[in-house]
C-alpha cells in the first residue's frame, strides 16, 4: 500500500526540491493542493487531516498553524521550519547523533535541523559526548552560505538584480551580527553546551552550499586533544554513516591550490567533515548542500526512516 504525503509549501525552494523528488518514487502517492488555493486553510487543514505524512515547508508562523489544524492521530509531521527544533514533544531530525535514529522511526512530529545548526551539533556533539571539549567551551563558529539559504525571497534578492545591487550583492555579507541568529537555541540544546555558541554567518554571491567552521584551543580542551585526537573521535563516531563522512586528517589533497571548496557536496545529501591543525590550532569544517542535507536531503531522509524504508531511497550520496 502506498503512503499518502502532503507538502504544505510545495511552491517554496524547500517543497518543490521535496515534490520533485517524491514525484519519482513508487511507494509514495502525492496529495496535490490547486495553486489557488495553496494558502486557502480549509483546503490545507482538509489535506493535512487526510496524508499519512505531511511536510511543512513554510514559515514559521505558518508551520504553527499547520502543526494547530492536524487533528488526525494518524497523521506524522516532518517540518522544515525552525518553530518546534527545541520543542520537547517534537524529535529532531538528525539520525547520525546517536540514539535519535531510533527516536525519529517511531515520531510522530519530527523537526528538520536548521542548515547552519546541522553543521555545528555534527561537529562538537561527539566531542562532547566524549569529554573531549568541555561543555562550557567558549565555542566560535562561522559558516559561509549561499543565499538560496533565504528562501525565495533571498533567490530573488540576488537573482532579479539592476547592476547597481548587483555591485554591492557580489560582496559577502556578514549578519545576525547582535549574535542572535535563529539556530542558536538548537544549537546550543543539541551540542548540550553550557553557554551559547557565538555565531556568525556570511552570506555570498552563489545560490547553494555551505561550509561551517569551528576554530578549537587544545590548550582549553580538559585533555589537552590534539587536532588528530579529534579526528580519530569524529571518524570512529560516524564510521558507519552514509551521509557523514570524516575525510582523511590534514590533508592539502582536500584543497583547491590551498583554497577550500564549498561546493563540492552540492546536489546530495552528504556532508563532509575535516579536521586541520597542529600543535595548539585546531579547525574544525564541514561542507554540504544548505538545500540538500540542510533542507530537503535531511527532510527525505527522515520520511525514510519513518516510513521503515531504506534510509538512503532516493537521495545522492555523492
Ligand atoms: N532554503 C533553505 O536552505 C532552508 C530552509 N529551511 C526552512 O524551511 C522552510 C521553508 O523554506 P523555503 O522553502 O526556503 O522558503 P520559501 O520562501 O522558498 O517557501 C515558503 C513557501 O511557503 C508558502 N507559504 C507562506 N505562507 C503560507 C501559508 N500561510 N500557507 C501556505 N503556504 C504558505 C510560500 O508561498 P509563496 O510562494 O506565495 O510565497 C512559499 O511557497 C522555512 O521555515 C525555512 O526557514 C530550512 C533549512 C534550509
Ligand atoms: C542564507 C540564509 O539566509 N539562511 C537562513 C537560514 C536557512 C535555514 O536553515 O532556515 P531555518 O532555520 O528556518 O530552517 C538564515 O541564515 O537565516
Amino acid at each position: 500500500m502506498r503512503n499518502t504525503v502532503f507538502i504544505d509549501g510545495q511552491a517554496g525552494t524547500t517543497g518543490l526540491k521535496i515534490r520533485e523528488d517524491l514525484a519519482k518514487r513508487t511507494d509514495i502517492e502525492l496529495l496535490q493542493i490547486d495553486d489557488d488555493k495553496r494558502k486557502d486553510t480549509d483546503e490545507r487543514r482538509k489535506l493535512l487531516n487526510e496524508a499519512d505524512i505531511v511536510f511543512f515547508c513554510l514559515p514559521d508562523a505558518a508551520a504553527r498553524e499547520s502543526a494547530s489544524f492536524v487533528t488526525n492521530p494518524r497523521t506524522r509531521i516532518i517540518d522544515a521550519s525552525t518553530a518546534f527544533r527545541t520543542d520537547n514533544d517534537w524529535v529532531y531530525g538528525l539520525p547520525e547523533i546517536h540514539h535519535q535514529r531510533d527516536r525519529i522511526r517511531s515520531a510522530s512530529r519530527v523537526s528538520v535541523p536548521g542548515c547552519h545548526a546541522t553543521g555545528l551539533i555534527l561537529s562538537l556533539r561527539p566531542l562532547i559526548d566524549a569529554g573531549i571539549v568541555g561543555r562550557d567551551y567558549p565555542v566560535t563558529c562561522s559558516t559561509v552560505t549561499g543565499y538560496s539559504g533565504a528562501g525565495k525571497s533571498g533567490i530573488a534578492e540576488y537573482e532579479n538584480l539592476t547592476l547597481a545591487a548587483a555591485k554591492q550583492l557580489n560582496v559577502p555579507r556578514h549578519y545576525s551580527l547582535q549574535r542572535n541568529h535563529k539556530h542558536i537555541p538548537e544549537m546550543q540544546l543539541l551540542t548540550g553546551l553550557t553557554y551559547e555558541p557565538s555565531f556568525t554567518p556570511i552570506k555570498a554571491s552563489y545560490k547553494q552550499g555551505i561550509a561551517m567552521s569551528v576554530p578549537l584551543f587544545s590548550r582549553l580542551l580538559p585533555s589537552k586533544s590534539t587536532a588528530r585526537d579529534i579526528h580519530d573521535v569524529l571518524s570512529e563516531y560516524y564510521a558507519s554513516e552514509r551521509f557523514v563522512q570524516v575525510m582523511p586528517f590534514d590533508s592539502d589533497a582536500h584543497l583547491d591550490d590551498g583554497h577550500f571548496l564549498i561546493t563540492a557536496c552540492n546536489n546530495t545529501n552528504r556532508l563532509e567533515l575535516f579536521v586541520f591543525g597542529h600543535d595548539d590550532k585546531i579547525n574544525i569544517m564541514a561542507r554540504y548542500d544548505n538545500l540538500g542535507k540542510g533542507a530537503s536531503g535531511a527532510a527525505i531522509q527522515n520520511l525514510n526512516l519513518m516510513l521503515g524504508c531504506d534510509e538512503g531511497y532516493c537521495l545522492k550520496e555523492r
